[in-house]
């Protein structure tokens, strides 16, 4: 049996980051950036005024000084001349200043009547010029690698990037195993219970931006589970679900050796998820988490999501964590590293009554992972804990 830590820096070794594609802006939200880009051009490009008002000189703003309105500078239209002593320009947000003209004064501190503008009496000495370049300048990076949020779709909007360059979405297949599952939407035999936790997964890594296929549920037999991971072979990561301990109808392990596989552990000191493997299969990482519906959720956090991140580009490393102060007393823990649900209550964390590895309603309503290290010793309320958001 292994630590978590070395379970996670070995499943680190059986993947590298994904090729480069390009997509289009369009599609790039969520995507990890794979390259640094920089802007094609400066935002604004011209002194731009940040106001509805009048462009002109800010030495002649005095109050009640006149101007003569000599034309008009709209956004997408500026003003062709130049802003002569006692002239100014009308102008809009947006439109770029004219030459001469270095302020721009708001038209509620103004009186116009025909062409002539005087000033009021409260003008202060904001410009009301946003300065060419001020958001950024042609050249300017945004710096790889990133998730791309929809803040930053806008900004490579306005840096006029309309490809980006993403990592590729890492193909994964899952697989399910056992006589006794039938996929949601079926009718189950008298014996039989629905396959929960490979749709869960499915969803947790597509929500990293991965792409799962679920290969046909594979029974328990050699040929059928031979069947799943040749059907499975031209992904990119293989997970298996189940079959992974010691019983007669454990069949991932043998399987998989018969059919070449290179192993890289087996069992980790952790609870739930103990019987957790993983390994190359020809050249396809795979990773066997167990059945129990909870283990393979949290292995799931734990193992799966941070390896897909790689996949996908992002720096290798465990699942984010953050500190919450303990709401209850507990007693000294096991030897294994226990990943309990819990929920969070006034800022504490409470672990819940029954932490089964079957109890998907208990998963559900949990609101974080929390850390007990092997051997933790026995906890006060309101020690600080290492949690897992879910
Ligand atoms: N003698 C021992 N028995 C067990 C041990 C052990 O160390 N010695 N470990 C236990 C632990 S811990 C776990 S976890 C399970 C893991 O077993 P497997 O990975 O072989 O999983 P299965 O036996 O196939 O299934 C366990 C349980 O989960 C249900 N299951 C399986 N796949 C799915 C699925 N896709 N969706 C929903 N539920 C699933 C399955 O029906 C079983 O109830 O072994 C313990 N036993
Ligand atoms: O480790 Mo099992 O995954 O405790 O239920």
């Amino acid at each position: 049996m292994i630590s978590v830590e070395d379970a996670l820096s070995n499943l680190f070794d059986l993947v590298a980051p994904m090729g480069v594609e390009k997509v289009s802006l369009r599609h790039a939200a969520g995507r990890v950036l794979a390259e640094n880009v920089t802007a094609n051009r400066s935002q604004p490009p011209f002194d731009a005024s940040s106001m509805d008002g009048y462009a002109l000189r800010q030495a002649e703003v005095e109050p009640d000084a006149m101007f003569k309105v000599i034309g008009e500078a709209a956004a997408g239209h500026r003003f062709d001349g130049v802003v002569k002593p006692g002239q100014a320009v009308r102008i809009f947000t947006g439109a770029p200043i004219p030459e001469g003209a270095d302020f721009v004064v708001i038209q509620e501190d103004t009186t116009r009547r025909g062409d002539l503008l005087m000033l009021g009496h409260d003008i202060d000495g904001k410009t009301n010029i946003r300065p060419a370049g001020g958001d950024f300048k042609a050249g300017d990076a945004m710096d790889a690698p990133r998730i791309l949020r929809p803040a930053d779709i806008a900004l490579l909007a306005a840096m006029n990037i309309a490809e980006v360059p993403v990592h590729i979405a890492p193909q994964i297949a899952i697989i399910a195993t056992g006589d006794e599952l039938v996929q949601p939407g079926e009718m189950p035999g008298p014996d039989q219970i629905i396959a929960s936790n490979t749709y869960g997964l499915a969803a947790m890594l597509e929500q990293l931006g991965a792409r799962c296929r679920m290969i046909p549920i594979a029974r328990d037999t050699v040929p059928s589970l031979t069947q799943a991971f040749k059907i499975a072979q031209a992904a990119d990561l293989i997970i298996t679900i189940g079959g992974a301990s010691v019983g007669d109808h454990d069949l991932v392990a043998p399987v998989a050796a018969e059919m070449g596989m290179e192993q890289s552990f087996y069992k980790v000191a952790m609870r739930p998820g103990k019987p957790l493997m993983a390994g190359m299969l020809a050249n396809t990482p795979m990773i066997g988490l167990p059945g129990n519906p909870v283990s393979a959720m949290v292995c799931g956090v734990v193992f799966v999501a941070p390896v897909v991140r790689k996949m996908l580009g992002l720096p290798a490393g465990s699942a984010p964590r953050l500190s919450l102060p303990l709401a209850v007393d507990l007693p000294q823990g096991g030897p294994r590293a226990h990943y309990m649900r819990a929920l969070v209550k006034g800022g504490a964390v409470l672990p819940e009554g029954n932490q089964d590895s079957s109890l998907l309603s208990v998963l559900a309503q949990a609101d974080v992972l929390m850390i007990r290290p092997a051997g933790d010793p026995e906890r006060q309320s309101g020690d600080m804990m290492d949690c897992i958001a879910l």
